[in-house]
């Protein structure tokens, strides 16, 4: 039987503020305590590198035998060399030691190593809600199958349902058994997740369309699943289409060793279509099920911890966070640590834009009260002591400041140059503005995979909010290889534009981060030094001209060869010498316009920017193919 999750149970009422202070100082207490490397009952405990000089004399051996431990293995050493920490792992067992390694909590890795030391006994743990992410390949349905999930499952007195899209929601099936799906699909924002360590996800659902199979995408999500070493479970959606074949799917699927039960494998499939939400009920059973397996629990009866989702600056409100809570209860008034932002949350809201007040383990809210934007995998912690939040955030500031120093000395403008002249590379240059912090991420995760021999891909900016003129200014100081602006859910307005367009900067916009990925691939493949080749489609010659007040210079044509098209690029040839290169403004036959004019036709034609067109010249269309290498 299932065991009731009791995410909602509220926590021993404990006394909050004696338990803030208590932690307070406790972590106030590991800041300050420094524990030396060397020997503690029997182990050596490791918290940082030492000399040979001073590994021997922890240990109590000579510099000699350490000397000799490693002349040994054909390496001559002096006392003076720093060892790393895995030949000091090696040296303890030699000598006869347990090797440990001590996480030492300092503002800096002030998050990592308090989720390796925290530990909550096992009678502490409660259920907790699973938390899913819905992973597969474009247009196969996660944004309908996310929708139909919280549509079928509105709960009574929710009238009108999900109202407010926080990167998380949660839904309460008949049974009163919750579910947290990330609303924030695509394997781009789980992976940057993971690589900031904030593992949020319990369980993948990856969506596979019926009538479309295993696609490139869907090999990344299975791959991102794989990384994540969480159970999958696998949605074929669009049953419901004529040319649906969900056997099809599950044989594709058998290459990835994602093997259906019934072909002797252990992956949980489940058939249906987001659409017409069939197959929901048995989809949330699967998940229901798999958590009852893995026994998904937290401790809520402490102070909150979690992952930032999402995070935007509201004119109104501030800084305004979704978070998920993995551990704890957050109270409203709790002061956080989120990232390099601190403050005390002022309020706080649930997906139905319901206030709550408290939020406990796999609970997505919104919080108001933060003095920064935090980013997206931004893990924070309650710290109900302000000094200690101030420093902290500061020193988590200070750290990526310093991370952002060392990484923009790959991008910035004079480096950029620098490679270009050493290795002869070319550049695109990227600005990337997004709507969310999210997106920002998402996107920068994405980019920085994307590998061309040849050419270098340079983020200069990439930040949240609308292109503005200091973008498009930025932009133009770029003098080498190429330059884009990237809009992601973004709209410049007029006058940034008419900029743009002075200077020759091309903006870009977008809402799918596959598509600015497969888009940039193409650029970058096409300066990879391409090879046209020219195709000539025909020629026309030009008999009459016409002036005309508003068009300018008109040529009567009769196509003496082959055809040439509306989209024609064109060169006007007069005496044999090319006079001008271009494109066609209009093509005519008498008052109607038309997309091709055909050998022995005749009609009238205008060109882009030329208006000197003369009786007697020729004028030739062409296309130019790119010949793959
Ligand atoms: N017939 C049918 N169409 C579906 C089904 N699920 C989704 N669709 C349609 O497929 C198209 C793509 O669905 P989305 O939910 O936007 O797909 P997505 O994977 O979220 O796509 P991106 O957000 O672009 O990555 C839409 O036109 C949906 O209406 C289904 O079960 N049956």
């Amino acid at each position: 039987m299932a065991k009731n999750i009791k995410t909602n149970k509220k926590p021993e009422q404990v006394n909050k503020k004696e338990m803030s202070k208590q932690h307070a100082k406790q972590i106030k207490q590991q800041l300050n305590e420094r524990v030396a490397t060397g020997i503690i009952d029997g182990v050596f405990v490791y918290t940082e590198t030492l000399s040979i000089a001073d590994f021997a004399s922890q240990i109590g051996k000579s510099v000699g035998e350490i000397l000799k431990y490693f002349f040994a293995q054909g390496l001559m050493l002096n006392q003076n060399v720093v060892l790393s920490e895995e030949q000091m792992a090696q040296l303890a067992f030699e000598f006869g030691f347990d090797f440990r390694k001590e996480e030492t909590l300092t503002k800096e890795n002030f998050f990592e190593a308090l989720d390796a030391t925290e530990e909550d006994k096992p009678e502490d743990l409660e259920h907790r809600a699973p938390i899913v992410t819905i992973m597969g390949h474009v247009d196969h349905g996660k944004t309908t199958l996310l929708d139909s999930i919280k549509n079928t499952n509105v709960v009574d007195g929710e009238a009108g349902g999900i109202t407010q899209a926080i990167g998380a929601y949660q839904v309460t099936n008949k049974d009163g058994k919750k579910i947290t799906f990330i609303d924030t699909p695509g394997h781009e924002a789980f992976s940057e997740m993971r690589s900031r360590g904030a593992n949020v996800t319990d369980i993948v659902i990856l969506i596979v369309a019926a009538d479309d199979g295993v696609m490139p995408q869907t090999e990344e999500a299975i791959d991102h699943a794989k990384l994540a070493n969480v159970p999958i479970i696998v949605f074929i959606n669009k049953c419901d289409k004529p040319g649906a074949d969900p056997e099809r799917v599950k044989t594709e699927l058998m290459k990835y060793e994602i093997v259906a039960e019934e072909y002797g494998g252990d992956i949980p499939f489940v058939q249906g279509s987001a659409k017409q939400k069939l197959g929901l009920d048995q989809l949330e059973e699967t998940i229901l099920l798999i958590a009852e397996m893995h026994d998904y629990k937290a401790n809520p009866n402490k102070l909150a911890k979690g992952v930032v989702l999402e995070a935007h600056l509201d004119k109104a409100k501030g800084p305004v966070a979704s978070i998920l809570v993995k551990e704890g209860t957050l109270d409203i008034r709790d002061m956080i640590i989120a990232g390099t932002t601190y403050g005390n949350i002022k309020h706080m809201e649930d997906e139905y834009n319901k206030k709550v007040l408290k939020a406990g383990p796999s609970k997505p809210v919104v919080i108001y009260g933060l003095n920064v934007v935090p980013s997206a995998g931004d893990k924070f912690i309650v710290m109900n002591d302000e000094k200690m939040a101030r420093t902290i955030a500061q020193a988590q500031a200070e750290k990526k400041l310093a991370a952002e120093r060392n990484s923009n000395q790959v991008f910035s403008l004079d480096s950029i140059k620098k490679h270009i002249d050493d290795g002869e590379l070319k550049a695109i240059n990227l600005i990337v503005k997004a709507d969310t912090q999210g997106s920002v991420e998402a996107l920068k995760g994405s980019l920085s995979k994307i590998d061309i021999t040849g050419v270098k891909l340079n983020i200069i900016r990439a930040s949240v909010g609308t292109i503005t003129l200091s973008d498009v200014t930025l932009a133009s100081t770029v003098t080498d290889g190429i330059v884009l602006i990237y809009g992601f859910n973004v709209r410049p307005d007029a006058a940034v534009r008419k900029k743009a367009e002075e200077e020759g900067i091309e903006i870009r916009l977008h809402n799918i981060i596959y598509k600015v990925i497969e888009e940039l691939e193409d650029a970058a493949k096409g300066m990879l030094d391409p090879v046209f080749k020219e195709i000539i489609t025909g020629s026309a010659e030009i008999r009459a001209t016409f002036k005309h007040s508003d068009i300018g210079t008109i040529g009567g044509f009769h196509i003496v060869d082959g055809s040439i098209e509306r989209k024609s690029k064109v060169r006007v040839v007069r005496n044999g010498i090319v006079i001008y290169t271009g494109e066609l403004a209009t093509l005519k036959h008498l008052k109607d316009d038309i997309k091709e004019a055909k050998i022995n036709s005749e009609g009238g034609l205008t060109i882009k920017n030329f208006n000197d067109i003369k009786e007697g010249d020729v004028v030739e269309g062409y296309k130019e193919e790119e010949v793959k290498k």
